[in-house]
């Protein structure tokens, strides 16, 4: 069990379909952490009474909390959102999203700027650090129900890439490559 996550082969294929390379290139959960992408495996089925949850929100402060059913039916401007998820974006703060039905890809930027695509199924609670190139879409199944959370008030605004000079850019890359090298390199 656990989360799948692949190295993506970049064409003009479907965004939709899984775009593995040939081989496939499974990536590690302990490499998305290194991301500083973290991941938890919850029963979607009791998500209200769910202790695991609750403590999870509690230690991180995740207060605030909504449901997003990403369907044309219950979602205005459905077309142009997920036009939107897919642009390579950063946020200012953590991206929080628990799975409750259906499934999607998460693809983020790894170190080296490749893209890795995370397929997030019922269950599965990921959250993205402040600052990490990431985007999203359905996949085949052409649906999901997300959970969103939040510390306070949410501010879902996206920053769309190039953001070298955003704050939350900055401290992320820092946090990747130590803040050492940022120095040096600033000192020539
Ligand atoms: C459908 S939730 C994921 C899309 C996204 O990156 C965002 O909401 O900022
Ligand atoms: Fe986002």
């Amino acid at each position: 069990m656990g989360l799948e996550a692949w190295f993506m082969e970049e064409n003009d294929e479907d965004k939709r379909l899984p775009h593995h390379r040939n081989p496939k290139e499974f990536v590690p959960l302990s490499n998305l952490a290194e991301l500083g992408v973290l991941y938890w495996h919850l029963n979607p089925k009791d998500y209200e009474n769910d202790e695991e949850l609750r403590q999870i929100r509690e230690s991180r402060g995740y207060n605030y909390m909504d449901l997003l059913d990403l369907c044309p039916e219950r979602v205005e401007n459905y077309e142009e959102k997920l036009r939107n998820f897919y642009r390579e974006h950063i946020h200012a703060d953590e991206e929080i999203r628990y799975c409750l039905e259906g499934s999607g890809y998460f693809d983020v930027r790894d170190k080296d700027d490749r893209w890795v695509r995370i397929w997030i199924k019922e269950g599965d609670m990921i959250i993205l650090p402040a600052g990490i190139y990431h985007r999203f879409t359905l996949d085949t199944g052409n649906y999901v129900k997300l959970m969103r959370l939040f510390i306070g008030e949410p501010v879902w605004t996206a920053y769309n890439r190039p953001q070298e000079d955003h704050p939350s850019r900055k401290e992320y890359t820092s946090s990747l490559f130590g803040k050492k090298a940022g120095v040096a390199l600033e000192a020539h």
